[in-house]
């Protein structure tokens, strides 16, 4: 698993338990499952279709960095199943897993569409070949 955008808790992230709240969590996860997708299937229409069963592990208070991983279960034909992991990034303890987020390819009109794509690319790589 790659771990890409780290975060700081702010104030404003806590819920009345003073801890991250589990909302904004999720919301972080869905631009990041969002932005690993636009990336991989190289096409800006990709929605969420589907997240798993979610298991928060720990918490985090203000001022905790945590860093989100993700990683690729499976390259479908329109979808994109996504895993990801939140843990802090200092203590390394998990904070949050999710094992299926399926993102959906879509074409002009809506629709999910092949994205033709069957392995994790990099950026480095695409431009090197160009
Ligand atoms: C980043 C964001 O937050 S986006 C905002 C939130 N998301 C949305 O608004 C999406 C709203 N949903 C939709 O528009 C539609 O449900 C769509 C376009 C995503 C999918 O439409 P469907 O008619 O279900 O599509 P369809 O049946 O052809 O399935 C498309 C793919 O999704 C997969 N899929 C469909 N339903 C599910 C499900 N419940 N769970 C997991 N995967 C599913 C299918 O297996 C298929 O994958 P494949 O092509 O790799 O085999």
């Amino acid at each position: 698993m790659r771990y890409h955008t780290r975060k700081i808790v702010k104030p404003e992230d806590l819920n009345p338990n003073e801890t991250l709240f589990g909302g904004r969590l999720l919301e972080w996860i869905d631009e990041e499952a969002a932005l690993y997708a636009v990336i991989q299937l190289e096409n800006k229409r990709v929605v969420t279709k589907y997240m798993s069963e979610i298991n928060f592990v720990s918490s985090a208070v203000q001022g905790d960095i945590v860093e989100i991983g993700m990683d690729v279960v499976k390259f479908g034909n329109s979808s994109l199943i996504l895993k990801c992991e939140v843990r802090n990034k200092l203590t390394r303890k998990t904070i949050i897993k999710v094992e299926n987020i399926t993102m959906v390819n879509l074409n002009a009109e809506g629709r999910p569409s092949p994205h033709g794509k069957t392995k994790i690319e990099y950026v480095k790589d695409r431009l090197s070949q160009n």
